[in-house]
């Protein structure tokens, strides 16, 4: 049984965390075990660029299957270019050997959006836990990075990115825009396919997808040391969706919580994107599609990187369950994605104090 897992007299449960609200799942086995995924389905990409909208739509059919019955799938044939996602993960390599001094400059305590980098441990999503076993670094939306050609207006004028100057360092910004420029481009098309697999007209997010809100967390797990240790806690994603790049490792480390309570691993497949629905999918589509809880445990003895790029409506934008999928009677919420983002950020800082009272400086939170 790992730390995640707890057994009352009748029943082993597997404990988790849903943005900042602890939540539990009963392991199902023999008679009472459901129909369930073991697998993430592959779906080919090469459709996202047909110029002819059937194509689209019969991508968008088998993305939207995948959407309800799993909340993940592998996108095969994205057709983001793979030197470059080649080239990002060597830069990740160099990046995180720097020593600790040059990478503390960014610490990401020092922001509102804890943009920069996150040291060892300081994560901590499974209480249960001495924290993630993983460093990263987090940046994302900033008008004020002249590389991200935003307007700037009084909400967007404060810089939230921190960026390292230190000059072993500067490789570092030009490395992540071009991997955010070519994430953000191929989240455009997704959301259109998302649309389409919604029966919604493929243009339907547009309006309020016009200056998303946009993350890189780059990720370095190293192996894991104890029995007990995670890389990242299990938990869902509290973006719109997320599409996850992760290295070559032999040994799976990323795991998805099936509806029986047990652990699916996802292999590293090259050039491929693991993609997954976070809460705000969840949401807007009233539960129809999933927000599957999911963890990293790195045990195969190698170090291993990710990037997931996490995807949002823009800030201001005002969201609610989309009409067709409104149950008759039912009283349906509008929120504004801004506002539910943070304050799912805020839940998450402040269920991790670290220690008595906070002190340790200690915030501890999750990703998203
Ligand atoms: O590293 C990974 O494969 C996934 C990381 C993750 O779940 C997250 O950052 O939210
Ligand atoms: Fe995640």
């Amino acid at each position: 049984m790992s730390a995640t897992e707890t057994q009352t007299e009748t029943a082993t449960w597997v404990h988790y965390h849903d943005g900042g609200i602890p939540g539990r799942r009963r392991v199902l086995t023999g008679t009472a075990a459901k129909d369930t995924f073991n697998a993430l389905p592959k779906i080919d990409f090469r459709r996202i660029y047909s110029d002819n909208l059937s194509d689209r739509k019969e991508l968008a059919k088998e993305v939207g299957a995948a959407c309800r019955d799993v909340g993940f799938f592998y996108a095969v044939n994205h057709g983001v270019d793979e030197g470059l996602l080649n080239d990002t993960f060597d830069a990740l390599k160099r990046y995180f050997a720097l020593p600790t001094d040059v990478k503390m400059e960014t610490h990401n305590q020092k922001t509102e959006k804890f943009r920069g980098y996150e040291a060892f441990l300081e994560g901590k999503l499974d209480p249960s836990t001495r924290g993630d076993l993983k460093e990263g670094f987090l940046m994302g939306e900033d008008a004020t990075d002249p590389e991200q050609h935003r307007p700037i207006t009084p909400s967007t004028s404060t810089a939230r990115n921190q960026w390292p100057t230190h000059p072993s360092a500067l490789f570092w910004r030009p490395a992540i825009y071009r991997y955010y420029n070519a994430m953000e481009a191929f989240s455009k098309r997704m959301l259109h396919i998302f649309a389409l697999a919604l029966d919604l007209p493929e243009t339907y997010f547009d309006a309020i997808t016009t200056h998303p809100m946009t993350n890189v967390r780059a990720v370095h797990y190293p192996p894991q040391e104890r029995q007990t240790d995670v890389g990242i806690g299990a938990h869902t994603d509290f973006c719109w969706f997320t599409l996850v790049c992760q290295s070559r490792t032999a040994y799976p480390a990323l795991e998805v919580l099936n509806a029986n309570g047990l652990w699916v691993p996802v292999h590293p497949e090259p050039n491929t994107f693991v993609v997954n629905i976070a809460d705000f999918l969840k949401l807007v589509t009233g539960g129809t599609w999933q927000s599957t809880v999911h963890r990293v445990r790195n045990t195969g003895g190698e170090q291993r990187y990710s990037m997931p790029f996490f995807f949002s409506p823009n800030e201001d934008a005002k969201v609610s369950v989309v009409q067709h999928l409104r149950k008759e009677g039912e009283k349906y919420d509008e929120f504004v994605v801004g506002e539910y983002f943070q304050k799912r950020l805020d839940i998450d800082r402040t269920t991790h104090l670290d220690g008595e009272d906070g002190k340790n400086g200690g915030i501890k939170r999750s990703g998203y």
